[in-house]
Order: structure tokens, then sequence, then C-alpha cells
């Protein structure tokens, strides 16, 4: 496979409704699409997580598309690849920036199953046929507009519940979902708004039965998360604080974590995500796929990856009409049932809409060797 050429793309889309997080709200994403081209003239796919602010990880779109452009790009342009595990090797003397890394990687790897005539999900190693997929809701106005929001995503048949907490917007939010949703798969997400200072108040979880509490503490924390583990019955999973296996390892080894929420741009591609996956599995730890708001190319991505068979869990992946009027890929990620259908068809089995993609494109940059 040899890497001939590379297109950026800086896109501009709106979601339908603004989602807010204990960090703030997002309703304009801007985000990076990567095509990479062989000598076939076959094209290969990716797409960045960053956001405009660094407000989840210190990367964004610009600080990707300096990377890419300026170091990841030149270090594979003219390169003879045989596997796309050897985009991570070529990278690793670049520190960090894993979403920048993992943007290109996918674009590798969708372009080497496309060549090898395997869907993604196989060229993974997945055999799953279909995925099952839960929903990740922002924290609303009040109380009752979260149950409206609830109800009809259960309707929808969604599997599984995430909401959003934050210290005043915690026990007595998941104390009302309770009462209304008895046994509904829930759980919550606190992105890192808490510290050990409020272990009594975590603690108070407990009785709700929650599937698992997502980064409760520090985004880059390992320790504390251990110390918290002690206290708590629920699980915690880590999130943000998991970039690399090694991250994962360490994170295992302390009892830090129950369950590892994989995201593919926040461990720098495919092949670590599956290694993540892998060691997981060997050690008796569940993973799922979080999402990153992505558009169709990203949501494609997560969909082969959850193919795997330690993706026990349901994860945020849900169907491209829950964020977007218009997606750029067709067909469009559809949920029935609470379960999205792998492709089989080679590569990441979605067609990119060029014309979609040419219409939310605000900046364009081209590579060849
Ligand atoms: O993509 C989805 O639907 C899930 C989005 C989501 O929950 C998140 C995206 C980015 C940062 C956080 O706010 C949160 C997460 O931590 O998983
Ligand atoms: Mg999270």
């Amino acid at each position: 496979m040899l890497i001939e050429e590379f297109t950026v793309r800086r896109l501009k889309m709106r979601m339908k409704e603004p989602f807010t997080t204990s960090f703030g709200t997002l309703q304009d994403k801007q985000f990076l699409l990567i095509e990479v081209k062989d000598e076939l003239g076959n094209s290969g796919w990716g797409e960045s997580v960053a956001f405009e602010a660094p407000w989840y990880t210190e990367e964004t779109v610009d600080t990707n598309l300096h990377m890419i452009r300026d170091f990841l790009i030149p270090l594979l342009i003219g390169k003879k690849l045989s596997h796309p595990d050897q985009v991570g090797e070529i990278f690793s003397p670049i520190r960090g920036n894993n979403m920048a890394k993992a943007a290109v990687e996918g674009a590798v790897w969708d372009l080497y199953a496309k060549r090898n005539n395997l869907s993604l999900a196989k060229a993974l190693g997945g055999n799953r046929q279909s995925i099952e997929v839960g929903i990740s809701i922002g924290l609303q106005q009040d109380l009752p507009q979260l149950i409206a929001k609830v109800q009809s995503y259960l309707d929808e048949g969604y599997k599984r519940i995430k909401v959003k907490i934050k210290p005043g917007e915690d026990i007595e939010l998941i104390r009302g979902l309770r009462a209304s949703f008895p046994d509904v798969p829930l759980m919550a997400d606190a992105n890192s708004a808490y510290t050990l200072e409020d272990t009594s108040l975590l603690k108070q979880l407990d009785e709700f039965g929650l599937l698992m509490i997502e980064q409760p503490l520090g985004y880059d924390d390992i320790v504390d998360h251990s110390v918290l583990q002690q206290e708590l019955k629920t699980p915690i999973c880590l999130d943000e604080s998991i970039h690399s296996l090694t991250d994962a390892r360490k994170a295992i080894a302390l009892g830090s974590t129950k369950v590892i929420n994989v995201k593919i741009g926040r461990v720098g591609g495919l092949s670590e995500a599956k290694r993540i996956h892998d060691y997981c599995m060997a050690h008796g730890i569940p993973v799922w796929c979080g999402g990153m708001l992505e558009a169709g190319i990203g949501r494609a991505h997560n969909i082969a990856l959850t193919s795997l068979p330690n993706f026990i869990l349901p994860g945020d992946t849900a169907g491209s009409s829950r964020y977007w009027e218009k997606d750029i890929i067709t067909p469009e990620v559809i949920v029935l049932d609470g379960q999205i259908k792998v492709p089989s068809t080679k590569g990441i089995g979605f067609v990119p809409d060029l014309a979609a993609i040419e219409e939310f494109t605000v900046g364009k940059w081209h590579f060849t060797k």
C-alpha cells in the first residue's frame, strides 16, 4: 500500500440541538476529515474528534491541523506500508496529539480494508453482525425535560441511557430519573467535575443501581480514582484518563476502573484501541465505545471497532439523525430497536457523500509526494 496523497478538509456542521456537559455547550461543530489515496486510486477516510476548544483534552481542531499538515502527513507521504499498525510506529516519535494521529491512522485503516476487500470490522478482527447502542444525553434545562428526552429515546429502542452530572445537578437528578425509570440501564458521566472531597456525595449514587459512573475525578487522574473506587459500590468507568494501553494497564492494576470507555481519537487510533480491547478482555474488564459527537465517518469507525467481542456494554454510537439534519455518508447510520447493523461491505462500509462534504467544507488542503 503506497501512500500517495492526502486531502485534509475542515468541516462545519450544525448539530440538531446543543449538547451541554459540565464543561459547556456545543452546537456548531468544526472538525477535520482526512482522505488518503494509494497508488491504485483507492480512498480511505478518517475523522478527527478534536473540538474547537481544549475542554475535553488539550487538542483542538487547530492543533490537529498543525500536527497533521506539518508533522504527520510528511512522515507518511510516499511510504509503502503493509499494515496500518505501522502508522502508530511511524508516529511514535511525535509526543501526544492522539486525536490528530487517530484521524490519519483511521484513514489508512479504511484504505487497507478496502484494498484487501475486507470490512473494517473484519480487518480489526470483529465478528459481530450488529451492535447494541445507547444514547448520551447532555445536561437539560430541568428534570421534566430530561425525563421527556429519556422517554423519547427509550421509545426509539436505545438500550442504555447516559446522562451528564455535575455538582448541584447530580443526586436529585438521578433520584428523579430513577423514580420515572426504575429499571432502565442508566449511567452518569461527570466529566471530571468532582474531587475526592466529594466522596460522601458520590457514595449517595450507590443507592440508584447505576451501571457505572464515568470519569468522576480529574481528567488525567488514575490514583485518586483508585481511592474513590474503594469507597463506591458503583463501578467507575474511566474515559479522559486513558490515553494508551499503558494507562489502561496501570488503571486496572491500581483498581481505579472496572469499565473503560474506549474512544479511538483519545487513544491515538484503531491499532491502540484494539490493543486496549484485547488487554481488557484478558483481564476481565468490559469496554464500550464512547462518542465524540462524530459525523458519519467517525461514527462508521466506532461501529467497526464495537464489533470486537469485549465491547459488551452498549456504547454512545447513536444514529446520524440524533445529531445531524444531513450526515456526510450514505446510507446514514440507522438505529433499529437499539441496534446498528455492522456493514459487511469493504472498508468503513458507508460511502462518503462528497456533495454534502463539499457543502460543509470551510477549508481544504491537498498533499502529494
Ligand atoms: O457522541 C455522543 O453522543 C456522546 C458524546 C459525549 O457523551 C461526550 C463527548 C465529548 C465529551 C463529553 O462531553 C462526553 C464524554 O465524555 O463521553
Ligand atoms: Mg465521558
